[in-house]
């Protein structure tokens, strides 16, 4: 079966669609992207993409026995975060299949209400105060995006992405009615002046908390607005878990979190091990997993500001016995993976949130490797995304 992402995607959401209807809890559901089967059963969902990757695995030669998705504890109000577009007067997420019609949206059950309702009110506190929705064809306008990160005590921390301009005045008084908005304890003011339409930016200024806390297993995470982290409150958890578990590490062992963020994984990894580096690129998260590591009395884990490719070059060839490595949507990529070859590793945990590139790497990887776990996760209910644990051992 050779897939694309548009094919992979395609495969899922008609498997998914060939599902027992149900009713729908938003009243968007048919329209909006920000769900494609929200009318299908749950059950059935997971069972589609459950078949979709063990043929995708299957047909790339890689063992699939057993192979499982993981549900949502919750398909509902799962989300830790939000991207709400902004644009010609209306607040919502992007139509199915029209990237530039935004639908107006009166709920989203993707996440709390409370969190919703905050969102929309800091928006519509914008129009008061005269600040302009962003126009994403005409590049004009100021407000882009109101985007919500909540905890599992629905904690919430709302960030504005605007463009150029602006001043702090207007900007403290929208600060006002966000922080007056029941669980928010912090706003930030981001600005992304590019053409990219993006909802991260450039720290301007925050009021109130400038970091949320995100409790994770055993650990406490601080994450800001423009930091990665695993987007199910109720799955997570078991994604890590499973994770840290797989990784088998002793405390004799100096091992490697590829792609930490803010140290989700590697604090987990740090309690078992000699010592952890952790190694992710964006610097915000870096500083973030040093303040983790001290917040939860965790001495042994090095966050380490780095390309992963530039981190893994400079280690000799057996000195990590157990690596676990948790990419973007672009994989590991063929050079990442020839310096894990390299290296050597007895283990490897490759957490994965796109499986066209999971396969791509693993059968890179099982030159040296087998794969002896696989497991899905339905860390986003109502789409056709999908997260995958790959655990390798070093063949004798
Ligand atoms: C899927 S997230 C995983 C984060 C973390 N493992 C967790 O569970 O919260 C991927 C992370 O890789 C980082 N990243 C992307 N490209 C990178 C690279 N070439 N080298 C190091 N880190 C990178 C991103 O900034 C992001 O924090």
């Amino acid at each position: 079966m050779t897939l694309t992402s548009k094919t992979l995607r395609k495969a899922i959401v008609d498997r998914a669609l060939a599902g027992q209807p149900t009713s729908p809890l938003c009243p968007h559901a048919r329209e909006c992207g920000g769900c494609a089967f929200q009318d299908r059963a749950y059950a059935d969902q997971v069972a589609a993409k459950a078949a979709v990757l063990r043929e995708l695995y299957a047909s790339s030669g890689i063992r699939v026995d057993g192979f499982v998705v993981v549900p949502s504890p919750n398909p509902f109000a799962y989300r830790t975060r939000m991207d709400y577009v902004a644009t010609k007067g209306r607040f919502g997420l992007r139509a199915r299949g029209k990237f530039n019609y935004i639908i107006e949206l009166t709920t989203c059950h993707l996440i709390p209400p409370a969190a919703f309702a905050a969102a929309q009110a800091v928006w519509r506190r914008a129009g008061e105060l005269g600040l302009p929705d962003y126009d994403i064809r005409a590049h004009t306008g100021f407000l882009r995006y109101v985007v919500v990160r909540r905890n599992l005590n629905d904690e919430l921390l709302i960030a504005a992405v605007t463009a150029a301009g602006g001043d702090e005045a207007t900007m403290a008084a929208l600060a006002e009615t966000a922080l007056a908005q029941p669980g928010v304890t912090g706003f930030h003011w981001l600005v992304n002046d590019t053409l990219t339409d993006l909802s991260f930016g450039e720290p301007r200024r925050h009021w109130g908390a400038a970091e949320l806390a995100m409790r994770i297993g055993e650990m406490v995470c601080f994450v800001g607005p423009n930091t990665f982290f695993q987007n199910n409150v109720y799955l997570a958890d078991r994604l890590i878990g499973d994770a840290v578990e797989a990784a088998a590490v002793e405390p004799t062992m100096r091992v490697a979190d590829l792609y930490g963020g803010v140290g989700a994984i590697g604090l987990h990894l740090a309690r078992r091990a000699a010592s952890v580096d952790c190694v992710e690129a964006v610097a915000d998260s870096v500083t973030l997993a040093q303040r983790n590591a001290i917040a939860n009395g965790v001495a042994n884990l090095n966050p380490i500001c780095a390309d992963t490719l530039e981190y893994l070059r400079a280690q000799p060839a057996g000195s990590l016995p157990v690596i676990v490595a948790d990419p973007p949507r672009t994989g590991l990529g063929p050079q990442v993976c020839q310096e894990l070859l390299r290296i050597g590793p007895q283990r490897i945990v490759y957490v994965s949130c796109n499986p066209l590139t999971q396969v791509a790497d693993l059968q890179i990887l099982t030159v040296s490797y087998r794969v002896i776990g696989l497991r899905g996760y339905d860390m986003f209910p109502h789409t056709p995304h999908v997260e995958a644990i790959a655990v390798l051992e070093r063949a004798a």
